[in-house]
């Protein structure tokens, strides 16, 4: 249950304000494998849109089957729907950092989500990779995901290049997009992120 005495934001007035990293990138350029580790070097909480759409569709919501139907078409959610998960997901947290992956995904839920919560990103962490490497992992990622097939990835690299590079594009020219080479290895991967972290540095390990 979302707590309606606090501010939209999840914060009550006065307190610490909520920093938000919004972490974009192609799929299968490595956003979540990526989080994954600054959760633990940073202590930012994890939201993944798209992790958070598929926990809907388990939980019997009754959203799940048009959620199902768009997540196989490789098309965008309305965004009522994300933003809602996304929200709920900052309240029960009780953490004030969050990456949020996945999102803004098109204009729509970029416009929606800055009318709603009023909270604009610290930075964009952007993963910038190849197609054809994007594709292989993507194959090869093994967790039984509807969208991995041959035919749902075209169809989510046409909507990454006509809908969320735009979204990258507002940021950039914010001077918010913070740019990684996602092609390389894992590590090498997170050493460049890192770098763009260090100012987060609570706890490093
Ligand atoms: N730098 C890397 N080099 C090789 N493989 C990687 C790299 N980063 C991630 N992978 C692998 O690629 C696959 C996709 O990674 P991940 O799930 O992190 O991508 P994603 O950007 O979150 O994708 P999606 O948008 O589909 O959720 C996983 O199997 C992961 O282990
Ligand atoms: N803002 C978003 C994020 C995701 N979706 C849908 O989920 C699919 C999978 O997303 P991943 O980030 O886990 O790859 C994506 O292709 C969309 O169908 C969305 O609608 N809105
Ligand atoms: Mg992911």
């Amino acid at each position: 249950m979302v707590d309606a005495s606090k501010d939209v934001d999840g914060s009550f007035p006065g307190e610490k304000k909520i920093t938000v990293v919004f972490v974009l990138g192609g799929p299968g350029s490595g956003k979540g494998t990526q989080c994954a580790n600054i959760v633990k070097h940073f202590g930012f909480t994890h939201l993944s849109a798209g992790d958070l759409l598929r926990a809907e569709i388990k939980s019997g919501s009754e959203n799940g089957t048009m959620i199902q139907n768009m997540i196989k078409e490789g098309k965008i959610v309305p965004s009522e729907v994300t933003i809602k998960l996304l929200q709920k997901a900052m309240l029960e947290s009780g953490n004030d950092k969050f990456l949020i992956d996945g999102f803004p995904r098109n204009e729509e839920n970029r416009a929606a989500f800055e009318n709603v919560t009023k909270i604009e990103p610290e930075f964009v962490l952007f993963f910038v990779c190849p197609e054809e490497e994007m594709e292989r992992r993507l194959l090869n990622r093994n967790q039984g995901r509807d969208d991995d097939n041959t035919e749902t990835i075209r169809k989510r690299f046409k909507v990454f290049v006509e809908s969320s590079l735009p979204v990258v594009e507002h940021y950039d020219s914010k001077g918010k997009v913070r740019k990684i080479d996602a092609a390389k290895p894992v590590d090498e991967v997170f050493e460049a992120v890192k770098a763009i972290f260090s100012p987060f540095n609570v706890e490093a390990v």
